[in-house]
């Protein structure tokens, strides 16, 4: 019998029941959009370049005057003048024949110059003359662009630059401030409560019941709410909750009265006596829109929603946690909080060992990549699978995904591998 959806299935059974989900939008300061989705289209009110501009440090010219210039016959021109970056483009003289004006790059073209030839490719590069001439002994700037950077190249007026849902990265901020967006309108980011149930566990802080072996440490409290950071999100953390109905279901309803976009809890999802976060949905009048997926490790998955917020019910064991995190909340977190792009980067990747995987399951392999001397991206995995065992998943830089079809995989074969989101520079073979 198969038990619960497909990896593809839950995960877009996730994302459809939240689509119009977005979170509002803000108006921020530039200095703290990183990160965020644009809620705007973002129109430029210039061009970019501003005006027609120098590429090099040279002489702008006019290209008949200098194609033919060579050490044997070089070209000279009377210098009428300097354009600086910063120059008024309007106050700058035109070039006559037989005239050149020293320019920088960035600098405004004056009008009739075509071509800007290197500084490197005149005499004034060795031995500046001080006769108010410059001599070109080199006429391969006179090809082509002939190093003039067009008005408008980068950026058009008026044209759109950016669409909502774009993810804005450093490149991005620099680009908004180019075209004057000192404020602009994103997505908030996206609030997700953490949830984590079990008697057994405490604090990093009273690690001394660690130590007298009654307990054992949160671990996922301090894993998880790192990688749901990564997908944009603000993360609460709340306080520990104990086993019993009770407890979990004042602590859910605390969360979504407190106001959260995204309700995950970790642990007590599964069929153990002491497994209530189901019940406490229940109790709370909230749905489940599945249980159970058919993927390992985290199959014991959850998800529904309570008073109109989504609720993603993680597995307990600290690897299906952050597992089932990355495949699922993370995700979700990217479209709560309008970025167009939600998915993780996957790689096509060689595996370099064999291995038995579980049948009708697709299986995330916590896996290390490296590059082989082939070029190709080669995986391993990182060691013993057990959700249980958090180095597996420390020591990973991606999830290699086993689909449902392979009971066995072979050195050679070629895989998808989900890159982590905090992944680790790759090494080389
Ligand atoms: N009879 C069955 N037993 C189990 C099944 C099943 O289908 N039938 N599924 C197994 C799978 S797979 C998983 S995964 C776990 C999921 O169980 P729960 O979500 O109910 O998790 P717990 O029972 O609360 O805890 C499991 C394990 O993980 C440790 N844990 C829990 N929370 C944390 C935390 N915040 N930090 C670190 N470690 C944590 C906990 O101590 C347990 O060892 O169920 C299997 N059993
Ligand atoms: O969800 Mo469980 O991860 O297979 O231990």
């Amino acid at each position: 019998m198969r038990r619960g959806l497909s990896y593809e299935e839950a995960l877009a059974s996730i994302l459809d029941s939240a689509r119009a989900r977005t979170t509002s939008p803000i108006d921020v300061p530039l200095t703290s959009a990183l990160g965020r989705a644009l809620a705007e289209s973002v129109v430029s009110p210039v061009s970019l370049p501003p005006w027609d501009n120098a590429g090099m440090d040279g002489f702008a010219v006019r290209r008949d005057d200098v194609t033919g210039a060579s050490p044997d016959a070089p070209c000279v021109l009377s210098v009428i003048g300097t354009s600086v970056a910063g120059s008024d483009p309007s106050t700058l003289p035109r070039l006559q024949p037989g005239s050149a004006v020293r320019i920088m790059t960035g600098a405004p073209i004056p009008p009739g110059a075509d071509v800007v030839i290197r500084v490197e490719d005149t005499t004034e590069h060795l031995t500046p003359s001080h006769d108010g001439h410059v001599r070109i002994v080199n006429d391969r700037d006179a090809q082509g662009r002939g190093n003039v950077r067009p008005r408008g190249e980068d950026v058009t007026r008026d044209a759109i630059l950016f669409a909502p849902g774009t993810s804005i990265r450093a490149a991005h901020l620099g680009l908004l401030a180019s075209v004057g967006k000192a404020t602009v309108r994103v997505y908030r980011a996206p609030r997700v409560t953490v949830l984590s149930s079990g008697d057994e566990l405490v604090p990093v802080e009273s690690f001394d019941q660690v130590l007298a072996g009654q307990r054992i440490v949160s671990s996922s409290s301090y894993a998880l709410p790192a990688l749901l950071r990564s997908a944009g999100a603000e993360v609460t953390m709340a306080p520990l909750v104990p086993d019993s109905l009770d407890a979990m279901t004042a602590a859910m309803d605390a969360a979504v009265r407190d106001g959260c976009d995204l309700l995950v809890t970790t642990g007590g999802v599964s069929v153990g006596a002491h497994d209530y976060t189901r019940d406490a949905l229940m109790a709370l009048g909230g749905e489940q829109q599945f249980w159970r997926a058919r993927i390992r490790p985290g199959g014991p998955i959850g998800t529904g929603q309570v008073r109109g917020v989504p609720w993603i019910g993680l597995p307990g064991n600290p690897v299906s946690t952050l597992v089932t995190g990355m495949l699922f909340a993370w995700p979700l977190l990217r479209q709560l909080g309008g970025h167009h792009t939600t998915c993780h980067v996957k790689l096509p990747v060689r595996m370099s060992e064999s291995l038995e995987t579980p049948a009708s399951l697709t299986y995330f392999l916590r896996g290390r990549l490296v590059v082989a001397h082939d070029g190709q991206l080669e995986a391993s995995s990182t060691g013993a699978q057990g959700s249980n065992l958090q180095q597996s998943m420390a020591h990973a830089d991606a999830l290699i995904v086993v689909p449902e079809t392979i009971a066995r995989v072979e050195s050679g074969m070629m895989l998808s591998a989900l890159l982590l989101p905090d992944a680790p520079f790759l090494t080389t073979a």
